[in-house]
């Protein structure tokens, strides 16, 4: 699992933890931590040309320690001070003692760098990068160095992954102590390039609930039903699939599809367009529908391709199970008759759906989705996975972590693949796992089968995507 906690909460295990260090320890781990990584990077150190971009905070201190460490070893390394007056004194005079240079011309030592250490701003940063050094971070950035982001890339907001003005593109990120919300969730993340995490020893100053968390392959494999000796399709879980209409029929085959690979006993297709989905699943229930009719299942979803069916969805919230609506559905929606549920809720919009539940623009959703997640999970007592460049899910008890998916991949951008996605996580459902567990499997599942379906032709389809989840579900269960 990474886990990412808020700047509040780091500035106070760090003042934890610096109240037991003598003065300067903290950053002496964060800056050897950083040179380390760094001279993995570069390969040889001795010879190497570095260039480090200072700020004027602590972020530029870690800089200018590690800039220190690299000078001692035979680099070459010159400092652009972005502000003067105000760079860390002792890191400026460790660096300067070790043989590190100021540069007069920022451009001129960028032109030949190796490696540029950014250290402009780090958890202290707002509000994008100051205009003075715009000039000098797109310079990095064209160098053809490799650019390396000090805790976080300087401009990118830490507790949101907003990004408000211009901000620094790093290859890689040497992050102190614990992720940031920003490292994990688009656009920041983007900006970040690779992450690499250097202990300091935060973790036990640091809350035990992370603000978010991302699933990595062994969590994901904990979480996944198993069938044991005892199954039968009933204990494994029946999911009852509402979608599809005879404008789109392809929805009702896609979500099927999806639902059948997702641990689920059965899949009871219930609607118009069940001659279409025993044609392609001989194994699928199906009824012609309305729900309340089409016998018993342990989770719904409703909504991919219903067109303007409203009775099919009142109907399915009205049930006494976890109901998962997506698409048409999210449309057709009472908001009340989401708040009255007993029953968990899972709606899955993309940022348009959840733009129009919050009545917000969509630009502003897709700019800060981690505040739009939460903020739709606690409107409707649901809980909400937004869909996007970083698929985020959110609970509606606001104590739990929001996870931010790390497997998603701009193939996904495809018609009917959030089809194939409600299938997977409805079935998820069924099979009893809560929400935020089948919500965040499904997504990451469903991002791993199109990495797999991408790697053996592109442009992906949404039904590759479904064809590859069984493989995707067997790389999880037996890592090699
Ligand atoms: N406190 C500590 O002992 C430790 C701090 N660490 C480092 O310290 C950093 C935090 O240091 P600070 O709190 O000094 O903050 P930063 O160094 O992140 O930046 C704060 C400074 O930047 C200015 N600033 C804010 N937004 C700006 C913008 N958009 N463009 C230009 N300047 C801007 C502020 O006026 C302030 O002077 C961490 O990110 C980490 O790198 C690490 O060394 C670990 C230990
Ligand atoms: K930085």
């Amino acid at each position: 699992m990474r886990t990412a906690h808020r700047v509040e909460k780091v500035r106070a295990a760090e003042a934890e933890l610096m109240a037991r260090l003598p003065d300067g320890a903290l950053m002496a781990r964060a800056a050897a931590g950083l040179a380390a990584a760094c001279a993995d990077l570069l390969g040889r150190v001795y010879g190497a040309r570095v260039v480090l971009l200072v700020g004027s905070g602590d972020n530029g201190g870690d800089t200018l320690w590690a800039g220190a460490r690299l000078a001692r070893r035979g680099a070459a390394v010159h400092a652009v001070l972005l502000a003067p007056d105000r760079a860390h004194a002792a890191g400026l005079a460790a660096f300067q003692a070790a043989g590190g240079r100021v540069a007069d011309d920022p451009f001129a030592v960028l032109s030949g760098a190796d490696l540029v250490l950014d250290g402009i701003t780090g958890i202290g940063g707002t509000g994008g990068l100051r205009p003075a050094a715009v000039p000098v971070a797109r310079a990095a950035r064209g160098s053809g160095a490799v650019v390396v982001a000090v805790d976080l890339p300087s401009g990118v907001e830490a507790d949101s992954g907003e990004v408000r003005g211009e901000a620094l593109r790093a290859d890689a990120t040497v992050t102190f102590g614990t992720d940031k919300p920003g490292l994990l969730i688009d656009p920041a993340r983007e900006h970040a390039g690779t992450v690499r995490l250097v202990d300091i020893g935060l973790g036990p100053h640091l809350p035990s609930v992370p603000d978010v968390e991302s699933l990595q392959h062994p969590d994901v494999a904990v979480l996944l039903p198993e069938p044991s000796g005892e199954s039968d399709k009933y204990r494994r879980g029946v999911v009852g699939v509402a979608a599809g209409s005879a404008r789109y029929p392809g929805a009702a085959v896609l979500t099927v599809a999806g639902a059948l690979r997702g641990g689920a006993g059965a899949v009871r297709y219930v609607g118009p367009e069940g001659a279409a989905v025993v044609a392609r699943f001989p194994e699928a229930l199906v009824h012609a529908g309305p729900p309340v009719k089409a016998g018993r299942v342990q989770a719904w979803v409703v909504g991919p391709g219903l067109g303007d069916d409203e009775d099919t969805v009142g109907q399915v919230l009205a049930s006494d199970v976890p109901v998962l609506v997506d698409a048409d559905g999210l449309r057709l929606l009472d908001p009340d008759a989401v708040r009255a549920r007993t029953a968990p809720t899972l709606l899955t919009p993309h940022a348009g759906e959840a733009a129009a539940l919050l009545g917000r623009d969509r630009a502003e959703v897709e700019a800060g989705r981690l505040d739009a997640v939460r903020e739709l999970s606690a409107r409707y007592g649901a809980t909400v996975l937004l869909k996007g460049s970083t698929t985020l899910i959110a609970a509606p008890d606001p104590r739990l972590p929001v996870r931010a998916d790390p497997m998603g991949t701009p193939w996904l951008a495809t018609a009917g693949s959030g089809d194939v996605l409600s299938g997977l996580a409805g079935s998820l459902l069924a099979a009893g796992l809560p929400p935020l567990d089948a919500a965040s499997c499904a997504a990451y599942l469903h991002g791993l089968a199109a990495r797999r379906a991408a790697a053996v032709s592109t442009p992906i389809t949404s039904y590759e995507v479904a064809d590859a989840l069984g493989a995707a579900w067997r790389d999880i269960r037996t890592p090699d």
